[in-house]
């Protein structure tokens, strides 16, 4: 579970998250949506101890995170693209990291299966392709086989099949009874993908409900009810009418 209670952080004149509470449960995909640079990142951070909440704090499984003993074993997260030095083999990345968490050597070959990188694994990681260091990412959220997994934005720089198979694999790591919680900008996605739906709009909450009660505000169409919700709040929306 992760339970972010009254979030805040500031970078100089941007409250870039305000009094940001919720909980994300297990045994769901919840999604995390909102405009271009309406906080999502930041949030994700706080909660992995990553930037310091300047209000409010994040607990994952009733504690800060940063109290964990052995972190990857109690929390995954794909935060960005390409966190791993360049120089190393994708094997060795997820060894080094297996080592610092006490996880067996063996885990390694395991989740190196699970994102398909096995013919892949020995070559220097800073030759991937944006959709490799995806999955070299999301292996590593998952080398100590976590309660709780945090992906921001997981299928970005992924082929077809691999958006299939993020979202395959988001369902069942959530059917396993784990704590899913992911970000995405493609709202057609989310519609296939999550099960509730977090919304927030300049660092503040806006929903938090299922993906069918969200549809549901617009007829079906979660786009729409996602567009009617943020509407005050995008700061970066082009002109759809006259402009130009
Ligand atoms: N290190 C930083 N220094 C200064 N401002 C920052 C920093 N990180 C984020 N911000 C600002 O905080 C706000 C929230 O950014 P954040 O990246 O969390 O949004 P986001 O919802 O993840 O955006 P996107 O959908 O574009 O990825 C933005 O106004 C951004 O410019």
């Amino acid at each position: 579970m992760i339970d972010a209670r009254d979030l805040t952080k500031r970078y100089g004149a941007t409250l870039a998250v305000d009094r940001l509470s919720f909980t994300v449960r297990p045994g769901a995909v919840t999604g995390f949506l909102g405009p271009n640079g309406s906080g999502k990142s930041t949030t994700m951070r706080m909660v992995m101890g990553l930037d310091a909440p300047d209000g409010g704090q994040a607990r994952i499984g009733g504690r800060p995170y940063q109290q964990a003993r052995w972190p990857l074993r109690e929390a995954g997260a794909l935060l960005e693209a390409r966190a791993f030095h360049p120089g190393r083999t994708g094997r060795s990345h997820l060894r080094a990291l297996a080592a610092a968490n006490a996880v067996p050597r063996s885990r390694v070959e395991e989740v190196l299966g699970m994102v398909g990188l096995e013919s892949a694994a020995d070559r220097r990681a800073g030759t991937y392709s944006l959709g490799m260091a995806q999955r070299l990412g999301i292996a590593a959220a998952l080398i100590g086989d976590p309660a709780v997994l945090l992906f921001d934005e997981p299928v970005n720089g992924l082929d077809p099949e691999g958006v299939r198979w993020i979202r395959q694999l988001m369902r069942r790591l959530a059917a396993e009874g784990r704590t899913v919680f992911m970000s995405s900008h493609l709202i057609s996605e989310m519609a296939q993908t999550a099960d509730r739906l977090i919304v927030i709009g300049a660092g503040r909450l806006l929903a938090d409900t299922t993906v069918a009660e969200l549809s549901a505000r617009a007829g079906g169409n979660l786009e729409d009810a996602f567009f009617a919700l943020t509407a005050d709040t995008a700061q970066y929306r082009a002109a759809t009418e006259g402009g130009f």
